[in-house]
């Protein structure tokens, strides 16, 4: 058996390429790629014969033949995640102790939502926290007009919906994402704990990814606020009525939780509680 030396990387193009190999320079079978008489080497990978491809990455790589459904696929939208993160970090990597502030997209000024979302938007700037909010309209408006009134910082983690506007007039710094989970791993990594004030399906998510998290030691203990007793109220209710009842929480998990119709106390519970670190509460 004859060996070769292997070509180094200066004898292949960059993004791989075909290397000539002396001793198969004969004729192809018929329908073979045009460069399948020569070794093909990708990477690490060295192909010949008929899987040897017909361009080289390369080639690939500039061609522009008007097709576009590649933007569709997969591997590109990982590229796009991707950068999405890097956009997310890079853009909040020097923010300072922060509080992500979750609640409804759809009370307006004057209700006692909005009104929590204000009070609390100042009080958190007024201990030097930065405010982080969905970037929306609502509650979130709210917390970032009362950050932003209180001369804090005032961000916005905004989603790209399908209709809805973009970012509130009270967010000073403001990051769009496309990909609602993206978005979501920037509300944890940045804060010190969450103050959740009345809301829907959305906020409802939001509070339960953050509970789910402390609950299994993925990240550390964060104080929880909830504002708004009556709101609430039913809901805790059924979680210990139920949930602890039928064993499918333990009875310290609803411990995460504080709740209060004071913007004072949610501020103060915060900074009492700074989080610690993760622990999960072995099931049973
Ligand atoms: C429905 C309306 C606007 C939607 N715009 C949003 N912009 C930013 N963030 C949003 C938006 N809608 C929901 N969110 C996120 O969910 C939470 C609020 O959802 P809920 O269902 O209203 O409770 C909020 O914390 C955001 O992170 C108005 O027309």
């Amino acid at each position: 058996m004859t060996t070769q030396p292997m070509p180094g990387p200066d004898d292949l193009p960059e993004g791989g390429g075909a290397a000539t190999d002396p001793t198969r320079d004969q004729p192809q079978p018929e329908g073979w790629p045009a460069r399948s008489g020569q070794d093909y080497y990708k990477g690490p990978v060295r192909l010949r014969g008929r899987r040897v491809p017909e361009e080289t990455t390369d080639e690939r790589l500039l061609r522009n033949d008007g097709k576009s459904e590649f933007v569709h696929t997969d591997p590109w939208r990982v590229m796009r995640i991707q950068a999405e993160f890097v956009e997310g970090f890079g853009a909040l990597a020097e923010l300072g102790p922060a509080v992500s502030v979750f609640g409804s997209a759809r009370v307006r000024e004057g209700s006692p939502a909005y009104t929590y979302g204000l009070e609390v938007g100042r009080l958190l700037a007024a201990e030097g926290f930065a405010v982080i909010t969905g970037g929306g309209p609502g509650t979130m408006e709210a917390a970032n007009r009362g950050a932003q009134e209180a001369r804090g910082d005032s961000v916005g983690l905004g989603i790209e919906l399908p209709f809805e506007t973009g970012l509130n007039d009270y967010v000073d710094l403001g990051v769009n994402f496309r990909y609602f989970f993206v978005r979501k791993t920037m509300f944890v990594k940045y804060a010190r704990g969450f103050i959740v004030l009345p809301g829907g399906f959305g906020t409802l998510d939001e509070l339960f990814e953050a509970l789910t998290l402390v609950q299994t030691g993925k990240v550390s203990h964060f104080p929880v606020v909830l504002m708004g007793v009556d709101f609430w109220s039913p809901l805790l209710e059924w979680i210990r009525g139920t949930l602890v009842e039928e064993g499918m929480i333990a009875p310290g998990d609803v411990d995460l939780v504080r709740l209060t119709d004071d913007p004072r106390e949610a501020v103060r519970h915060i900074v009492e509680n700074p989080a610690r670190g993760a622990r999960a509460r072995p099931v049973g």
